[in-house]
């Protein structure tokens, strides 16, 4: 609930060793092997998402049963697009305040590949007041994760959530559904997020059908998708933005590459991949249950019953284990939207870099160190821009 458990967690490794017990049948790996055991094996013997960990939306239909996504580069760069346009007025008083740039694109983004249409947070130059509802949404989940890992309690604690809170994370929902359902009254020509939830058709009653996913499952979804499509894609944007800014000598080495004729990146990627690793942009819990008579991590005996996880953050770079990097997670349960997000990081990173002449901004180093809920609680990021002379885009 203080927002430092990423902090604590680490605090407690060091103190203890790889393998740490955090509550009665709970346990935390440091990454490395810890990271195959858990999240890459598939069949019987794998280890399962732990679902009170992973607190079910309203409706209590379970989310993220979902398909694989595609790139989809032309709807992607037509908001890229904009991101710069926009870019270019608001740079004209020097100081810009990036990070809501970043989310103004990346949530519209996942609005029109989800909805079909767009939040309109580029046209408007704000964030729409139902994306600020979700970050409220989140805080209540967070209260309702820990409320859940005390079960004989959680009638007494329950009553200590506000009940604002709880409520936000309901309207958070309906208003998703009914985005959905305005998405499903549009049809399935489109090729976005929606149709391939419902490219084997559209089941009223969940759990009738196998094969066809029901309207409530594609409500969870999508309530769901909203946010791990959106704000992770722009907190990585935000804090390697601020990471260029700090380091100019990496700066300056990564807008020659970008500012090249060639279109081959590879100090782009690994800025990108650097920034995941320092700065992962989702350090919520990632708990797993053992199968039936427990299973080895890491050469410890994980106990049925008790759950295990691995921290994901891991500030050290020397003597670096880069296997033990695992921004997206892994294995059958890791991030689905890899693929489109690290398209849309590059893509802005790129274009920003471009087009722009960045340089840090008043506030100095505090930026980077923030709570944490589910997500970092960003704080307002502010840079100067200078745009260049290029008729290239
Ligand atoms: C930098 C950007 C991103 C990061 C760091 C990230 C990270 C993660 C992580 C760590 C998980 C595992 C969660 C768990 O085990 O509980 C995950 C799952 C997932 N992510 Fe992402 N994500 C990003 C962007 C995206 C995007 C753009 C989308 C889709 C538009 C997306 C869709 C999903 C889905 C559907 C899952 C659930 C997969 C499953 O449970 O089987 N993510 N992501």
């Amino acid at each position: 609930l203080s927002g430092r458990s990423h902090l604590r967690m680490l605090e407690l490794h060091k103190q203890y060793g790889p393998v740490v017990r955090i509550g009665p049948n709970r346990l935390t790996f440091f990454p490395g092997q810890s990271l195959k055991d858990i999240y890459n094996r598939t069949g019987p013997r794998s280890f399962k998402k732990n679902r009170p960990y992973y607190m079910p939306p309203p409706n209590n239909v379970d989310h993220l049963v979902g398909e694989g996504l595609k790139t989809q580069e032309a709807l992607v760069t037509q908001y890229v697009d904009a991101f710069i346009q926009g870019l270019s007025a608001a740079s004209q008083k020097g100081l810009v305040e990036i990070s809501a740039w970043f989310n103004y694109t990346t949530f519209d983004i996942t609005g029109d590949l989800m909805f079909g249409d767009s939040f309109g947070c580029l046209r408007n130059n704000k964030l729409h007041p139902w994306i600020q509802l979700m970050f409220s949404a989140i805080k209540a989940l967070v209260f309702l994760g820990v409320v859940k890992q005390f079960p004989t309690l959680d009638w007494l604690l329950m009553k200590l959530v506000p009940k604002s809170i709880l409520q936000k994370g309901v309207d958070h929902f309906n208003l998703s559904a009914e985005k959905v359902d305005m998405r499903i009254a549009m049809g399935n020509e489109k090729n976005d997020l929606m149709s391939g939830m419902l490219k084997n058709g559209l089941s009223e009653k969940h759990g009738q059908h196998r094969g066809i996913m029901s309207r409530a499952e594609i409500h969870s979804n999508s309530y769901i998708l909203i946010i791990a499509g959106s704000e992770t894609s722009a907190t990585a944007l935000s804090e390697i933005t601020y990471y260029l800014c700090k380091y100019p000598a990496i700066r300056q080495r990564l807008v020659a590459e970008v500012r090249s004729q060639s279109s081959d990146l590879p100090f782009l990627h690994a800025v990108i991949q650097e920034g995941l690793r320092i700065y992962p942009p989702f350090v919520g819990t990632l708990s797993r249950l053992p199968p039936p008579g427990g299973e080895a991590v890491d050469g410890y005996f994980v106990p049925e019953g008790v759950s295990a996880l691995v921290q994901i953050l891991d500030p050290r770079f020397l003597k670096d284990k880069l296997d033990a990097v695992e921004p997206f997670s892994t294995g059958p349960r890791g991030c689905l939207g890899k693929i489109l997000a690290y398209a849309e990081i590059r893509l802005i990173l790129a274009k920003l870099l471009f087009h722009f002449d960045i340089s840090p901004g008043p506030e100095g180093d505090g930026w980077i160190d923030q709570d944490v809920y589910y997500l970092w609680a960003k704080p307002p990021l502010m840079i100067y821009m200078i745009k260049r002379e290029t008729t290239a885009t």
